[in-house]
């Protein structure tokens, strides 16, 4: 089989997922591709895949897929396209998000021949807690780019089995997120409304001030890194926790892992 056309479906509140699935895209060399960005549109249409192949990417939340992207995901089935899947975390694990992407996708119509996880800079990192930063370095994106070209290489000689993915059954639990949102330094702020344009779930409002909701905060941090004047800031105390966790106990880099 050639492949002609990919479709590119991703989730990516602060570009990391989306920066590894352009690198793969490039690798393949497609002379289409068809891409749909699913970190603003709140209802994607439906949309049934029937052919080419899918390459779909999602960052690892809590070692799952983020609840903020299952209904957008949802949307898309497909008649047994070769499909990639990624999960993009932030150097601690990515746990059991890839084998939940595989169900869910699967069970949709997509046929999984390659999977991978990579690394990109934690949505938590800060200057004073640079957890992965820098991440999808230049290597990553390289081995991301070659893992494109297997992948072409593996579906031209026809072979579209789906590799062993780890990860367990039944999942991990889902940790509660809700109540914990980003804040606006009003001395920093510009009012420019950038917050409001890149969040995923459309919780800010800026007028003579900035208001977040804090109840469905999916605290991607997509604001925060948005913010050329450094005026939003993720500072609750669970968060400053993690980040000391993941100082302490994550920043050995890992590297990515391929299954083909
Ligand atoms: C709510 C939340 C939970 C996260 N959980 C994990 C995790 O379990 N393991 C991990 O290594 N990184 C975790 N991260 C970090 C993201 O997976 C990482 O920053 C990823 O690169 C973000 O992707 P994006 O740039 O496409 O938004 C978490 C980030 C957020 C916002």
């Amino acid at each position: 089989m050639k492949i002609n056309h990919v479709h590119l479906i991703y989730f990516s509140p602060t570009g990391t997922t989306r920066k590894v699935i352009d690198a793969i895209a490039a690798g393949m060399a497609a002379e289409k591709i068809s891409r749909y960005d699913l970190t603003l549109s709140q209802t994607p249409q439906e949309q049934f895949l029937s052919e080419g192949i899918a390459v779909i990417g999602i960052p690892v939340y809590a070692g799952r897929v983020p609840v903020g992207c299952l209904d957008r995901l949802a949307n898309f089935s497909a008649n047994q396209i070769p499909t990639i899947l990624v999960a993009l975390y932030g150097n601690r694990e990515f746990e059991d998000a890839l084998v939940e992407l595989q169900d869910i996708t699967s069970e949709k119509g997509f046929n999984v021949v390659a999977a991978g996880a990579f690394i990109g800079e934690h949505s938590y990192a800060t200057s004073s807690h640079p957890v992965a930063v820098g991440r999808p370095d230049a290597n990553d994106l390289s081995l991301a780019e070659s893992f494109g070209q297997q992948i072409v290489d593996k579906i031209e000689r026809d072979c579209f089995d789906t590799p062993v993915i780890d990860g367990n059954h039944p999942y991990r639990d889902r940790v509660a997120f809700g109540g914990i949102a980003p804040e606006t330094d009003a001395e920093k702020c510009t009012l420019c409304g950038t917050c409001a344009e890149v969040c995923p779930v459309g919780i800010v409002t800026v007028a003579d001030s900035v208001t977040t909701q804090a109840e469905p905060c999916i605290m991607c941090c997509a604001c925060v890194k948005a913010c050329k004047m450094g005026a939003r800031s993720l500072n609750h105390p669970m968060i400053e926790g993690i980040r000391e966790f993941l100082m302490k106990n994550c920043s050995t880099p890992k590297k990515p892992q391929i299954y083909l």
